[in-house]
């Protein structure tokens, strides 16, 4: 499969790049390759022009992975704008992967594999299997209503846990959760704003244009992406997660608008996150091995930096949230051989802090790439059409 080559130039301009010779367009023509932002000294500031001759501040938060920070990107007006967009559609409550659907069983964390499962090895079964963070209090309750411990000793063998059946269990984690909601590793209400539905949109457009005239990535590519608008009350949290997924060649990157795609995975170049309102208190996000020396995958599983809702305040970099501003990363390097989406980068593990007063709406601009190069021009070139008819 190639791009019909009946296209000329100018149809193809939604990826056109510049060069020292001009404009020059099309993936015959020039190579489109990712690009990166380049950040500066950490605290230091550059000032970009976009949207027309307006000035914008470029902050360098964080260089490994690269952080970084733009007041004022978004007008008070269009955070207001895609709030009513995000209610228009309805916001519904957030799920993660591991909360969806039927559970047959979970893996038993025993880390020192001395065939029994010790509260903080409990700790990572449940958040692991399902998504659930537990205090030690939690834990003692549940083998308690369970009878999961018998003997009281805190550690449950493999025997004991025999004794509970892994619907037995799902049960009593999901009423748990029900009541006590800020347990769970999300808590929130989301609504997803799909580019082609709101083709007509000015300013929804006017602010994907000015997305991709700061990342310096072509709209097609924009476009392409859909839009998450967030909203956590009192309690609202996402703990520590990645925002995009390694490589896996057996499992494809989901993509938007495609249906009945079985079983993907979400594949995100980038992500630009705006804060639609300032949050009285709480609400930041945070980067827990932000500029961390080294990074020991093995320990961010198994120990607590992963759980904001409580750890929020040890976390190496938080960003607070203000209105209008954008915070962004990428969760990929660009592969040198390709050109396009490569590695993931580990140090982009990231979530967001408890809100403790008022509320916290955000939208997540998550440029969407897979990690074939030519496979993305050719959507980019249908999605060109569907914008420019
Ligand atoms: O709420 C935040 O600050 C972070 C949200 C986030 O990481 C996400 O929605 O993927
Ligand atoms: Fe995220």
């Amino acid at each position: 499969d190639s791009l019909p080559d009946t296209k000329t130039d100018e149809e193809l301009n939604g990826f056109c790049q510049k060069t020292d010779e001009g404009e020059s367009c099309g993936s015959n023509q020039v190579e489109i390759n990712l690009t990166r932002l380049e950040g500066g000294e950490i605290g230091s500031t550059q000032i970009i022009k976009l949207n027309g001759d307006v000035e914008f501040q470029l902050k360098t938060v964080s260089k490994k992975p690269l952080i970084l920070e733009v007041p004022n990107f978004l007008s008070s007006a269009e955070c207001q704008h895609l709030i009513e967009l995000a209610k228009i559609v309805g916001m519904k409550k957030s799920i993660t992967e591991r909360t969806q659907g039927p559970r047959q069983a979970f893996q038993l964390m025993d880390r020192d594999l001395d065939n029994q499962i010790n509260l903080s090895e409990m700790f990572e079964t449940i958040q692991n299997g399902f998504d659930i963070y537990l205090e030690e209090e939690d834990l003692k309750e549940m083998y308690k209503e369970l009878n999961m411990d018998p003997n009281g000793d805190n550690f449950v063998s493999k025997e004991e846990i025999q004794s509970v059946s892994p619907a037995q269990l799902q049960q009593y984690l999901y009423k748990l959760v029900s009541q006590h909601p800020e347990k769970h590793s999300r808590y929130s209400h989301q609504a997803w704003l799909y580019p082609n539905k709101h083709i007509n949109d000015n300013i929804y457009r006017q602010v994907q244009a000015r997305v991709s005239e700061l990342a310096g990535l072509p709209l097609d590519l924009v476009h392409l992406s859909d839009v998450q608008v967030v909203n956590y009350g009192v309690k609202g949290h996402y703990n520590a997660h990645w925002d995009s997924s390694d490589r896996d060649h057996d499992i494809p990157c989901c993509e938007t608008g495609k249906p009945n795609q079985g079983r993907c995975e979400s594949c995100r170049y980038m992500t630009i996150l705006f804060y639609l309102n300032d949050v009285e208190e709480g609400g930041e996000t945070a980067f827990p091995v932000a500029d961390n020396e080294t990074l020991n995958i093995q320990d961010i599983l198994t120990s607590r930096i992963g759980h904001l809702y409580k750890t929020c305040k040890d976390a190496n970099l938080r960003v607070t949230a203000e209105k209008g501003k954008a915070v962004l990363w990428y969760n990929h390097f660009v592969d040198p051989g390709t050109g396009w989406m490569g590695d993931m980068d580990m140090y982009t593990l990231h979530g967001g802090c408890p809100v403790f007063k008022g509320e916290k709406w955000i939208a997540n601009f998550w440029i969407k790439t897979t990690f074939n190069r030519e496979h993305d021009l050719q959507r980019m070139a249908r999605i060109h059409d569907i914008f420019n008819d």
